[in-house]
Parts: structure tokens; sequence; C-alpha cells
């Protein structure tokens, strides 16, 4: 199993050491644009190999698309991230131009790949790959909802003093600060409706804590989040690289599911060795239709912005 992660930076690096953690990979290719920076990247990880005990091999590549041929996943994660008090939308201008061509190059080297795209707008930058590239819908995937899940898990055990692994939840929608839908409702401690144990307000301050999670980690790190990320990015690849068909919101393309088209937005899909293999639609109440139809507005309204 080849994995090629591109942009050696925060998230890039982050996802590297722990797809390399987890040991399923037989190779790890870091490739990025800044001369050496992925080498490095990749040599100081491989001298991790014999702490951490793994044997995945780990290459670095300064731009050089060859190194990165016949990968059965890839993952992008160049452009540029956030500084506080921006939103995600405002990084397009930059990265729709970067995501195009790392996209193309890559498709070029591995016809066959599975793309999971990261650089944010996440979901413009999703729609943007499926444009360029032309793969089948089951083989672009965006990432935003492993994410946003797992913080809102966070916020959850935090309100309910419960430890995390006790604590199921999923956000789906746009990965924006206003687009994110977290299903409150269908969230539970070991089974038992989370509304069974906190009030209304407090579990309306745990949506509202998640849908800025990104945002609160930005102004206190001065750029964007990677540990998260990056573990959320290796959670797709070994879904798919172990055939695992497992569920995570993940951003597709729709066409008519959830009363959507022609955008791509987080909805719960079933990740496995052809990438996502199937939409799983959940009933909404019409108030989560209504948060969903704001949130795929949202994403719409970005998506024009591309010159395509
Ligand atoms: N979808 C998500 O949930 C999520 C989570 C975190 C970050 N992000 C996004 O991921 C992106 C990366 O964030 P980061 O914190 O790692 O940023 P970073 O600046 O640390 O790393 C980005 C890397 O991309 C490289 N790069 C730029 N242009 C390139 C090109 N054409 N080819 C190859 N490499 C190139 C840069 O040299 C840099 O090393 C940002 O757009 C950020 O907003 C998304
Ligand atoms: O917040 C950001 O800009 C980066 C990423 O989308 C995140 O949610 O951490």
């Amino acid at each position: 199993m080849k994995v090629t992660v591109v942009g050696a930076g925060a998230v890039g690096a982050s996802c590297a050491e722990y797809i390399a953690i987890k040991n399923f990979a037989s190779e790890v290719v870091l490739l990025d644009i800044k001369e050496g920076y992925a080498e490095g990247k990749a040599m100081d990880l491989m001298q991790t190999a014999s702490l951490n005990g793994f044997d995945t091999r780990i290459v670095g590549s300064t731009n050089d698309y060859s190194k990165t041929a016949d990968s059965d996943i890839c993952v992008i994660t160049s452009g540029i991230p956030r500084k506080p008090g921006m939103t995600r939308e405002e990084l397009i201008g930059i990265n729709a131009g970067i995501v195009k061509t790392v996209s193309t190059s890559l498709v070029k080297h591995s016809p066959n790949t599975i793309l999971i795209v990261v650089s944010n707008p996440m979901d413009t930058m999703t729609y943007l790959a499926h444009k360029v590239t032309g793969l089948p819908k089951n083989r672009i995937i965006g990432m935003g909802g492993a994410l946003d899940s797992a913080r809102f898990k966070y916020r959850l055990a935090e309100a309910l003093g419960a430890p995390i692994s006790d604590v199921d939840g999923m956000v789906i929608g746009g990965h924006s600060d206003k687009g994110m839908v977290p299903l409150t409702r269908l969230a539970t401690r070991n089974s038992v409706p989370v509304s069974a144990f906190i009030s209304e307000e407090r579990l309306d301050q745990v949506m509202q804590d998640t849908k800025v999670g990104g945002a609160t980690l930005t102004g206190l790190l001065g750029t964007s989040a990677w540990y998260a990320p990056g573990a959320a990015v290796s959670g797709l690849v070994q879904a798919i690289a172990c055939d695992q068909k497992k569920i995570f919101p993940c951003s597709t393309l729709l066409e008519g599911e959830y009363g959507l088209n022609d955008l791509c937005i987080g909805v719960p899909v079933v990740l496995g060795k052809n990438g996502i293999e199937e939409i799983v639609t959940i009933d909404l109440t019409d108030a989560e239709k209504a948060h969903m139809a704001e949130s795929a507005e949202g994403v719409s309204k970005t998506n024009g912005l591309l010159e395509l």
C-alpha cells in the first residue's frame, strides 16, 4: 500500500506520522514544493521508526511527482492555512491554483488513485478536484467531518463529564464556521441520548463550540491545527487501505442525496477499498434539513468563486 501526502507542512507531516505509527502502509511519499523540506521531514520521521516501532518507509520529494507514481491513495494538504480572524473561505484565491496543479499532477502519475482533499476551503477544493481530474466520485473524498466529529465528541465528553470513549456523535454539512451541522439529537453516551444528561442550553453551547473548533485553535496557535487533522486523515486512509467499511462523514459529490445536487458537502459515507462505497442517508428533522440547506447554500456560493 503506497500513500502520497502532498504538503509536508503541519498537517501533511502529522498525517504521515500517524499513518506510519499505525503501521499499515508499506510506503508514504511526502512531497512539497519547498526545496529539501519534504526530504527533511521524511528523514526526521524515519528516525522515529525504531522508537515508535513501525516499518513504513517514508520518502521525501521536492516536487518530483515521478516518486509518487502508482500511489493507491493521495492526500492533498498543500496550501496556505488561515490566520486568526480569517475564514477558511478567504483562502480560496491561493489554494484553488495549488489544488488544481497538485491534483492534476497526482492523477497523471497515479491514474487509479483515491484522492483525499484536505486543503481549505475543503468542500470547494474537493469539488474543484472533481472538475479538474474527472475521477469517478467514489475516488474523491474531502476530509472535514471526521475532524469536526472528533471535536464534537471532545466537547460532548467535556459537557457530560464522561470519558470520550463513552461518547458518540457526528457532524455533517460544510466544513466551515457557519456550515457545520452537529447532530446533537443523535449523539449518545453509551447508547443513551445525551439529552438525558445535559440541558438543551448546554447542548446548544456544545454545538456552537464545535462549529468554531478550528477558529478557536487558530486563535490560540496563530495558525490552524494539525494533530487532530492529521489523525482524522490517517483514519480515512486506514479505512480505505484496510477495507474497513467504516462510516465517516466526508465531503462527497451529491447527486440528489439529501435533496442536494452539484456540490461536495459532508454526509456519512462507508469507506472501503473502493473509496466511498456508499452514501448513507439519515432521516433528518425539518430543522436539521433547514440547517443542511443553509450550509449547502454557503458551499455553493464559495464554489461560484472558482474559475472553472
Ligand atoms: N480539511 C481540514 O479539516 C483541514 C484541517 C487542517 C488544515 N487544513 C488545511 O490544510 C492546509 C495545510 O495546512 P498546514 O497547517 O499544513 O499548512 P502549512 O503551511 O504548515 O503547510 C502547507 C505546505 O504546503 C506546501 N505547498 C504549498 N504549495 C505547494 C505546491 N504547489 N505543491 C506542494 N506543496 C505545496 C508548503 O510549502 C507547505 O509546506 C491549509 O489549507 C489548511 O487550511 C484543512
Ligand atoms: O480551522 C482551519 O482553518 C483549519 C481546519 O479546517 C480545522 O478545522 O482545523
